[in-house]
């Protein structure tokens, strides 16, 4: 589908983004007031060596054209050097030579300065954005304008080093601009105006194209996502396997032409018109330049300026053309990369919902009464159903539940709301009585161990992937082996050749990779690393042969021993374990009771069970 047209934008609304450089720059200040506090000072004496170079110029043409006039006072470089006619002409050589060089080394250091700055800018930007996504919630994650907006930003954080460069650079030649201007003005005022009358179409012509550029960039960030998204399906180690089986390579390839192409094709539209206009704009401005030389040449022949003053005068205007032309353009880019920071500072500004209470209460130790789900609706941004609603139970203090259903039934959904990954939209969940909303979010989630399902697969050592359970016990070698032992992953970690230090996982060169069961082990090892009050097992399980699974969850049992538990699992010799099941369905609460009483009852937990056990019989 070819994205909407770019809104209008008038030049008041692009110039409105350069509102973004004030704390643009203060960013750029905080990453390294030193290096930015020498580049200030570096560029502002370089900025004044053109118009001094220029001068000199002038006078030493002047300087000659008088020695010219009087009588020779010899043939021989050292008869002049003798006779100190030279010595003025000497000094401003010595004078010029000096600019010269100076303006190159000055050039350097700020060219190093800038790399400098530009590298610590990045990072801090980077590190920055991580900290920030760190504190939203889940739902923003899930929400794919988000994540477009999360892509553009983070395109933003390692790109805009660029535009630091350029708007120090501009405020350079903004100063060179105005010595020469002041120059220049004492001598033929009219001329700047001329200038002005010159550049302005340029200018607002790439004005008009960089906003164009932007839009079509912002546009485009669901579809770049998808071009990103395509080529690692396509060529990613995770993907491989079905891609191969299935034989995907055509269709992915298919796609990512499809949309590079659309790509292409939007941006070589834009290009040929920047181009087009961009020469006849210019074409402008270099007809006004000789028209200004022309003047200059014919008030030197009246006699009004002196050959120095002619040099002097076309070679500033000449600067001063090609500065203003290149502070024009760059100001339209910096308007243009402001626009681009609007999706850096804008993600800054995202706030989250979920928040821990200015005044948390104190979070029991132990949980005396436990959970209590009371009418609980929630709903998934975006989606028209209920995943769970009307949902009323308890989990009490220091049992052992089973929550069993259908798949879609609710279950994820209901874990995910008591560790306030999300929040009910419809009532509400008590811990001992009170809102959990009153408590401390930090504490709330330290307090509860879950494992998922989907758990995730770190690319880190078998102890360390054991160890994000707990990340602060790290290095407690003893607390690691203990959990790996409680989850039966010291198993898997004995065969390992490096044990505990050995790398699992593909992606690096000396990992090795797990099954889907020895992967699992590791998993709810985590749960065991923190000494939670409430452990919850949601289908980690699923690749463990069946006593392997029975273990884990005899051994979850006993060692749950005085804490709350759930388990989630849809094998019913291990849900049967438990001191209480609560069945869902359609993210209700259908019934609850014992494994013997709710087979008694003969509803749907008995019939899932029947399904069960005649499949084995
Ligand atoms: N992130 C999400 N965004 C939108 N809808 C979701 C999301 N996660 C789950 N759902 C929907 O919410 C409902 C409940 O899902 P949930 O994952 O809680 O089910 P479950 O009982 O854990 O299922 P399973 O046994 O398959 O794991 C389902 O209809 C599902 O489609």
């Amino acid at each position: 589908m070819p994205p909407p047209a770019p809104p209008p934008q008038s030049f008041r609304q692009r110039l409105g983004a350069l509102r973004n450089l004030p704390p643009f720059l203060k960013l750029v200040w905080e990453t390294s007031p030193g290096i930015a506090s020498a580049e200030i000072v570096l560029r502002l004496i370089r900025s004044l060596l053109p118009v001094a170079a220029l001068y000199i110029a002038a006078l030493i043409i002047d300087e000659v054209v008088r020695l010219t006039r009087i009588p020779s006072p010899g043939t021989t470089a050292i008869a002049w050097y003798h006779s100190g006619l030279l010595d003025r002409v000497i000094l401003l050589l010595a004078l010029e030579f000096a600019l010269g060089i100076g303006s190159d080394l000055l050039g350097r250091v700020i060219s190093l300065l800038d790399s400098l700055l530009g590298e610590r800018l990045s990072t801090t930007t980077s590190v920055r954005l991580m900290e920030h996504a760190a504190t939203l919630d889940l739902e923003d994650f899930e929400d794919s304008e988000f994540q477009d907006r999360l892509e553009r930003a983070r395109t933003q954080a390692a790109g805009r080093t660029g535009l630091m460069t350029q708007l120090f650079g501009q405020a350079q030649d903004l100063v060179t601009i105005a010595s020469l201007v002041v120059g220049l003005a004492a001598y033929a005022p009219w001329l700047i105006a001329l200038l002005a009358v010159a550049l302005i179409p340029s200018f607002l012509g790439e004005l008009y194209f960089n906003a164009q550029s932007y839009w079509l960039n912002y546009y485009r960030a669901p579809e770049r996502r998808e071009l990103d998204y395509v080529r690692q399906v396509a060529a990613g180690a995770d993907t491989a396997k079905e891609v191969k089986i299935f034989g995907l390579h055509g269709f992915l390839i298919e796609r990512y032409r499809e949309l590079a192409v659309s790509f292409f094709r939007a941006n070589r539209k834009i290009a040929v018109r920047r181009a087009a206009w961009g020469s006849v704009l210019t074409a402008i401005s270099t007809v006004a330049y000789y028209f200004a030389y022309a003047y200059i040449v014919w008030r030197t022949l009246h006699g009004d300026f002196t050959i120095g003053n002619l040099t002097f005068l076309s070679g500033s205007f000449l600067r001063l053309r090609g500065l203003l032309e290149q502070f024009l353009s760059g100001f339209s880019t910096v308007a243009g990369q402001a626009m681009y920071l609007d999706d850096l500072f804008s993600f800054f500004e995202i706030k989250p919902e979920i928040v821990s209470p200015k005044k948390p209460r104190p979070f029991p130790n132990p949980i005396r009464e436990g959970f209590t789900f009371e009418d609980v609706g929630f709903q998934y941004p975006g989606a028209e159903r209920w995943a769970v609603r009307n949902l009323s139970f308890n989990l009490r203090a220091g049992e052992v539940l089973a929550l069993v259903g259908e798949n879609g039934a609710g279950k994820t959904t209901l874990v995910k709301l008591l560790a306030r990954l999300y929040d009910p939209d419809e009532g509400r969940i008590l811990l001992d009585g009170h809102d959990l909303k009153e408590y401390d979010l930090f504490e709330l989630r330290r307090n509860i161990g879950v494992i998922f399902q989907d758990f995730v697969r770190f690319h880190l050592s078998a102890g360390d992937n054991i160890a994000v359970g707990l990340i602060e016990a790290r290095k407690d070698q003893a607390r690691i082996e203990l959990a790996a032992e409680r989850s039966l992953a010291d198993e898997v970690i004995a065969k390992l050749p490096e044990h505990y230090e050995q790398l699992i996982g593909r992606r690096f060169k000396t990992g090795v990779d797990l099954s889907g069961g020895e992967w699992q082990k590791i998993a709810i090892a985590r749960a065991y690393m923190r000494d939670a009050q409430v452990l919850i097992l949601d289908e980690p399980t699923a690749a463990l042969d069946a006593r392997a699974e029975f273990e884990v969850f005899q051994r979850f049992k006993e060692l749950s021993e005085g804490k709350t538990a759930v388990l989630i699992s849809h094998r019913f010799s291990s849900v049967r374990m438990a001191d209480r099941i609560v069945v869902l369905g359609d993210g209700k609460v259908e019934a609850t009771g014992t494994h013997a009483e709710l087979l008694a009852q003969g509803g749907r937990y008995a019939e899932l069970f029947e399904l069960q056990a005649a499949g084995y019989r």
